[in-house]
């Protein structure tokens, strides 16, 4: 058995423990503005509610018509804004350790005075640690959600989404369509041209496929060389003509890969929800239309059919 020494506890450990008590105590009911701030600030990681604690608490010393925040997290524009407008205006570059955590301004109707303007910094001073965890949890989130080949939303967007997509559609009877598409031989374009021509072909498809849709589909990218596309309020047959749209602009990609041409094509499977089925049961119908793609010759567009 492990020797395990023996808890000492000193004598001064009651008047500690007293005092620690006390300290929490004040901690919890200080008037003092910085204290009550960063300790209320330490309470989430939710950038939005972070900057209504700041707002909240700036305004009690400095009083602002307008908070405004403005910050580009990823490829993500990030905006804050309480109260409505003012000609005089103050603005702060929030920055810690060399990076940039957004840009905050202050509007009112008279001007702000230099001792107003040190208190607004001593404040800021306080609050851009917990705003800079609030940035980088936000960046974290976001690469968790994102391929880091293509940029584009991951496997488990693409879940979290039919989840949500399948809910709404059920709640407000709406069509939501789900499209499949696997290149065609993606195996032959790696062994003939190598991971690094099939890798920026990949990243190519990628962006062909959101130009391809409108800004309220989405595309994501959910195995090796398989793409989705959720396409909101659209029934079988719209869906149906987009699969195509997207498998001609797949045909019309060229990479110039050195003496030849490389040229590639794709299967599209196409499933609309039904009432009553999982995500996953939308998906592998989904996915049952594009595997009879793939075996009825590939380079076209097979459709899950239902009778409505
Ligand atoms: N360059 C590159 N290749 C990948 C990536 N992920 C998967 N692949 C390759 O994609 C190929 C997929 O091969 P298969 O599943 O056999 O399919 P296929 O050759 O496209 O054939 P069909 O789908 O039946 O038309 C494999 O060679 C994988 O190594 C990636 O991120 N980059």
């Amino acid at each position: 058995m492990k020797n395990i020494p023996s808890v000492q506890k000193s004598a001064s450990q009651p008047q500690k423990l007293a005092a620690l008590r006390q300290a929490h105590q004040d901690w919890n009911n200080t008037p003092d503005v910085l204290t009550r701030l960063t300790r209320r600030l330490s309470t989430t990681l939710s950038l939005e509610q972070q900057l209504a604690i700041l707002a909240d608490e700036l305004g009690s010393v400095v009083p602002f018509d307008t908070l405004n925040y403005r910050h580009r997290i990823g490829k993500q524009d990030f905006v804050y804004a309480t109260g409505m407008g003012g000609p005089h205006r103050c603005e702060y570059r929030l920055g810690l350790e060399g990076a940039n955590y957004g840009t905050l301004s202050l509007y009112r109707r008279q001007r702000f005075s230099d001792q107003e303007l040190e208190g607004v910094e001593m404040i800021l001073s306080a609050a851009i640690c917990p705003i800079r965890n609030a940035c980088r949890f936000i960046a974290i989130e976001q690469a968790s959600l994102t391929d880091s080949l293509t940029g584009i939303p991951n496997k488990r967007a693409m879940d979290d989404d039919l989840q949500r997509a399948s809910q709404l559609s059920e709640r407000h009877g709406q069509p939501y369509s789900l499209i499949l598409c696997d290149l065609d031989h993606f195996k032959t374009v790696n062994d003939t041209h190598g991971h690094v021509v099939g890798d920026h072909l990949l990243q190519i498809a990628a962006a062909e496929l959101e130009k391809a849709v409108r800004t309220s589909d989405s595309v994501y990218r959910f195995g090796g060389e398989e793409f989705a596309i959720l396409l909101p309020l659209t029934g079988e047959q719209d869906a149906r003509e987009v699969a195509e749209r997207i498998r001609e602009a797949i045909m019309a990609i060229q990479v110039d890969a050195g003496s030849k041409e490389l040229r590639v094509t794709t299967s599209c499977g196409v499933a609309t929800f039904l009432p009553k089925e999982t995500a996953q049961e939308w998906l592998a119908r989904a996915d049952e239309a594009l595997y009879r793609a793939k075996h009825q010759g590939r380079n076209c567009t097979r459709v899950f059919a239902t009778i409505s």
